[in-house]
């Protein structure tokens, strides 16, 4: 349990109203407790600490400066809002954060007039930022868009395609660069080195004497106002920064934790007339908290843990988790094959490439957030001959969907996608909710799609799509720890579409497609134990189906359910064609489709998640009993 920090003025802030009541001078206090209370919450719920721990004061800034919620404040991805969420009449429930019922760990429309637009994935803010603008200026109602976006969030290209139709907002848009030099893991590419560039110039240092220069395209009230605000920035680039040349009045860099110079600086670009403007603001993720600055990651993401000494509550011992199984397999078959490659887009640890990377650190590729690209540069790889793994969380890879049928899937390339977090995900809720690749991948033709039933069969997957040449094929497994089952010594090439009986019964069979296999079997004996003989297959394959498989089942079994982590769409929708297509559901035969449901869950611990989708053993059984028109105890109901 951490202890709560004493916050004497904080408890006088319930909204930017009362902050905004504040003097200048009391703006340090407040920011000192306010990052007390975000370490102590963060400590007793777990969560991302780093990024907000970085935007502290600049989170105290726009509130005091800005006339929020009418000037509409966009946080990019959203995971750094929780300091703005304890300043915006949630503070009373920030030790609910991410738990089941509590407040979401992302912005969200639903939980605050604070929070004008919903975010988590990454590099939307500008685009919104813009819209709210604009509406605002057609309807002639005063408020500012506003988008604070980080350093990583501004590797993706929606940002510069938003950027490069930001001019029409006017004075209307502001950007604040929120450059903390890291993403989740370092920041990468030819972006980042030229922020990093424009941070520590010494040449750009030299330049401040142009400062006045870069300011007097603002206002008149603000060319007034440049030898206070140029006093308290570090200094200004000359034109023709990047972001000039895209049609912003670029302010900075400025130091994003000292008030004294964040203040003056939003003052000038809230009352300038002209825009829009991209502020520059230089953070430390982790700001404050010892133990995050000096972590690597700087604890972008952290469990549990003791505020005092910083250390992290995580379950130690168990089985391999499913990112490093995937990571280890991939690294040491790429020891013997050399077409092997490995892209992440921003997701090193997350999805196990940096286990690739350690041992192939040429053929590991870290895109930034830019899964588009990430997917076409694999498609390019491939159509050259190399072996690419696109390891890429399923929901990120929604971005990237016309990339997947226009460049890979039409094209018939054998880009290998390794996609992770399939299924519920747990804490980040909805937005992350890997509920839709089954969907949309199985329905391209020249796709081939598998789900690993555990870790075992996820070293058969990656062996199996590294030796598959013949076009598009991705393998799904779910976050976290396996199921404990022995690794093979020798990895085995699974035939393509076809899958495998776990168990063999008469009645009833269960055809499962990844995770759920284990509650599929937990299923079965309580079927058996009701009388009710249980055949579980597992299918592998949601495409191409093992049809020979299923019509034998289905000819010799009186129920069939499929069972999967995925959305209305995916291997059930299949299953049904197929059955019909081939009349196996002319003559009584009963089939029932358990899959996620259809609405955006939201955060909790994923098993509840999954008693909630109706996805656990009891709700197998409750379907096949159901069908038979069995009751609870298997005992058949009377017809009316
Ligand atoms: C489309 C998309 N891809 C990947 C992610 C995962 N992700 C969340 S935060 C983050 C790093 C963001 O870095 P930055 O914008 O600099 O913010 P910081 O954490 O440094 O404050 C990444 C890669 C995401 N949220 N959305
Ligand atoms: C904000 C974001 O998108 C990531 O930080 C995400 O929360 C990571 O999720 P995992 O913990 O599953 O890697
Ligand atoms: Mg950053």
């Amino acid at each position: 349990m951490s202890v709560k920090p004493d916050t004497p003025l904080l408890d006088t802030v319930d909204t930017p109203l009362d902050l905004r009541k504040l003097k200048p001078e009391q703006l340090r206090q407040l920011s000192d407790e306010l990052r007390a209370e975000m370490i102590s919450a963060v400590g007793s719920t777990g969560g991302h600490l780093g990024s907000g721990l970085g935007v502290v004061e600049l989170t105290v800034a726009i509130h005091y400066v800005f006339n929020t919620p009418d000037d509409r404040l966009i946080w990019d991805v959203g995971h750094q809002a929780y300091p703005h969420k304890i300043l915006t009449g949630r503070r009373d429930r920030i030790r609910t954060l991410r738990q089941g019922g509590g407040l979401s760990g992302f912005t969200k429309r639903s939980e605050s007039e604070y929070d004008p637009f919903g975010a988590a994935h990454s590099s939307t803010s500008i685009s919104a930022g813009l819209g709210f603008a604009i509406a605002n200026k057609l309807n002639d109602k005063p408020g500012k868009g506003i988008a604070v976006i980080g350093d990583g969030a501004m590797s993706a290209g929606m940002a510069y395609e938003a950027m490069n139709n930001a001019e029409q907002a006017g004075n209307r848009l502001v950007v604040i660069l929120n450059d903390n030099d890291m993403s989740i893991a370092p920041p990468v590419g030819g972006l980042s080195a030229y922020l990093a560039r424009m941070v520590s110039s010494s040449e750009y240092m030299g330049l401040r004497s142009l400062a006045s220069k870069a300011m007097s395209k603002l206002s008149r009230r603000a060319h007034k106002a440049v030898g206070k605000a140029e006093e308290y920035t570090r200094g200004m680039v000359t034109g023709g920064t990047l972001f000039e040349e895209l049609g912003f009045y670029y302010v900075g860099p400025i130091d994003g934790h000292n008030l004294d110079h964040l203040i003056p600086v939003l003052e000038n670009v809230r009352d300038a007339d002209e825009g829009p403007v991209l502020i520059h603001v230089v953070t430390t993720k982790g700001k404050g908290y010892e133990p995050a600055e000096s972590s690597a990651d700087k604890y972008h993401g952290v469990a549990k843990f003791d505020v005092i000494t910083g250390k992290q509550k995580k379950s130690s011992g168990g089985p391999p988790n499913y990112q490093n199984v995937f990571g280890e397999t991939l690294a040491k078959l790429a020891e013997t094959d050399k077409r092997i490659c490995a892209i992440t887009a921003a997701m090193p640890s997350g999805t196990g490439v940096d286990k690739f990377a350690q041992a192939h650190p040429e053929r590991s590729f870290d895109v930034g957030i830019a899964e588009q690209h990430g997917v076409t540069f694999a498609a390019g790889l491939a159509a050259q001959g190399m072996r690419p793994f696109a390891a890429i969380y399923s929901t990120f890879l929604q971005r990237a969907y016309d990339q997947i049928v226009h460049d890979v899937a039409i094209q018939n390339l054998p880009v290998r996608f390794a996609i992770d977090r399939a299924g519920l995900v747990g804490a980040d809720g909805a937005t992350h909710a890997g509920s839709f690749d089954v969907t949309y991948l199985a329905t391209l033709p020249n796709f081939v799609v598998m789900a690993a039933a555990d870790e075992a069969e996820l070293v058969h997957m990656t062996y199996t799509a590294a030796e598959y040449d013949d076009g598009p094929i991705a393998l799904r497994y779910p976050r976290g720890a396996g199921v404990g089952v022995d690794l093979p010594e020798t990895p085995q090439k699974l035939e393509i579409g076809k899958g495998r009986i776990v168990r063999e019964g008469t009645k009833v069979a269960l055809l499962s497609l990844g995770t759920r296999l284990a509650e599929s079997l937990k299923a079965a004996d309580d079927l058996e134990a009701k009388g009710l003989s249980t055949t579980v297959a597992d299918l592998r394959f949601a495409k191409p189906l093992d049809t020979d498989m299923i019509e034998r089942l289905m000819r010799t079994h009186e129920v069939v359910v499929t069972v999967e982590e995925a959305a209305i769409g995916g291997l059930g929708a299949h299953v049904l064609t197929f059955a019909s297509d081939n009349g196996l559901t002319d003559s009584g035969l009963k089939i029932r489709t358990l899959r996620l449901p259809d609405l955006f869950q939201d955060h909790d611990a994923p098993d509840k998640q999954y008693d909630e989708a109706g996805l656990n053993a009891p709700h197998i059984v409750d379907a096949v009993l159901k069908a038979l028109r069995h009751n609870s105890a298997g005992v058949e109901e009377a017809r009316a």
